[in-house]
């Protein structure tokens, strides 16, 4: 169990995963999690779903007793008014720990003054499952210990050169966006050929389950995997020069690489 009091600002889809994870798994108490949102309708169904505390107004009090405040607002929004809050309330041992796609350590130093624990995170977004990477650069004020728990309450983390974190932003923490995209167009791959839904999306799963199990089991390169599943003339080979045909790999590069992209622009957008 986490010491101490954590405060979000900004309570949408990200916190509620955050938080519907912590509090699952005993990381932390309902107790010590307050949340401010622009909605107070956000805030009471927060309270009501987690019984995690709805914050006043001001955010004064919940910003002040706070060992931690996280910072869950979208790049585009308003991050000099949150700023202020946090610099005129919170304590100045604080840690700012910011979850905004794209916006550097250096940024909210302006916000909220350099000289506090200012930790940029990722977050997974496996928060269910105990798995998944959230990627962190820390500032010199602040240490791993002091974000270490909260980090793997929701997966594991990687932490990084603040230089690595809009890659790690469009690679990793998008990166379940492009397995699921795969496994929704396998499975209708499936459909296509004639198996039922059903089965199609069961083999689907259990196909990409069993094929990160074998690799980690065998240790092998997909391609030596691939080597044995391709016979010679057979099913799997002219199922790969098709695939090759359609510039799969480019394109799913192209996509990691465009969002890469809008992971740096959003963070330079100012509202
Ligand atoms: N969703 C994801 O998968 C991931 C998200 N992130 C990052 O997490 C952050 C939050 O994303 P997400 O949860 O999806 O976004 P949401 O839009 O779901 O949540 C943001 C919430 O904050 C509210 N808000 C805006 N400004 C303020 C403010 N000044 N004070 C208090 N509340 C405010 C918003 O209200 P309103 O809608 O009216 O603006 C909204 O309810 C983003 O910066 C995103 O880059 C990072 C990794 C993954
Ligand atoms: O799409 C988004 O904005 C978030 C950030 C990284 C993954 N999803």
């Amino acid at each position: 169990m986490a010491a101490g009091r954590i405060h979000f600002i900004g309570g949408g889809q990200m916190a509620e995963a955050i938080i519907r994870a912590v509090v699952g798994n005993g990381t932390y108490k309902a107790e010590q999690i307050s949340v401010a949102d622009i909605h107070e309708e956000r805030t009471a169904y927060l309270n009501t779903a987690y019984g995690v505390q709805a914050a006043s107004k001001s955010q004064e009090a919940e910003l002040a007793g706070a060992e931690m405040i996280i910072i869950a607002v979208r790049p585009q929004d308003d991050l000099a008014a949150v700023g202020v809050a946090i610099s005129s309330h919170a304590s100045s041992g604080a840690a700012v720990l910011s979850i905004v796609a794209g916006v550097t350590i250096d940024r909210l130093a302006g916000y909220v003054g350099a000289e506090r624990p200012i930790i940029r995170v990722i977050p997974n977004t496996l928060t269910d499952t105990g798995l998944g990477y959230s990627g962190a650069a820390l500032n010199a004020f602040a240490g791993k210990e002091q974000v270490e728990e909260f980090l793997n309450g929701f997966g594991k983390v990687q932490y990084l050169e603040e230089s690595l974190i809009d890659i790690f932003t469009g690679y990793g923490v998008a990166g379940p966006n492009y397995v699921y995209y795969f496994i929704e167009s396998l499975a209708d791959a499936g459909v296509l050929a004639g198996l039922p839904r059903e089965q199609a999306w069961t083999t689907a799963l259990e196909n990409v389950e069993g094929a990160v199990a074998m690799l980690r089991h065998s240790g092998l390169h997909p391609r030596q995997l691939l080597d044995i599943n391709n016979s010679p003339g057979g099913v799997g080979i002219h199922a790969l020069y098709e695939l090759n045909n359609s510039d799969f790999a480019a394109g799913l590069q192209r996509s990691v690489k465009a969002a890469v992209k809008r992971t740096t622009e959003l963070g330079q957008v100012q509202s």
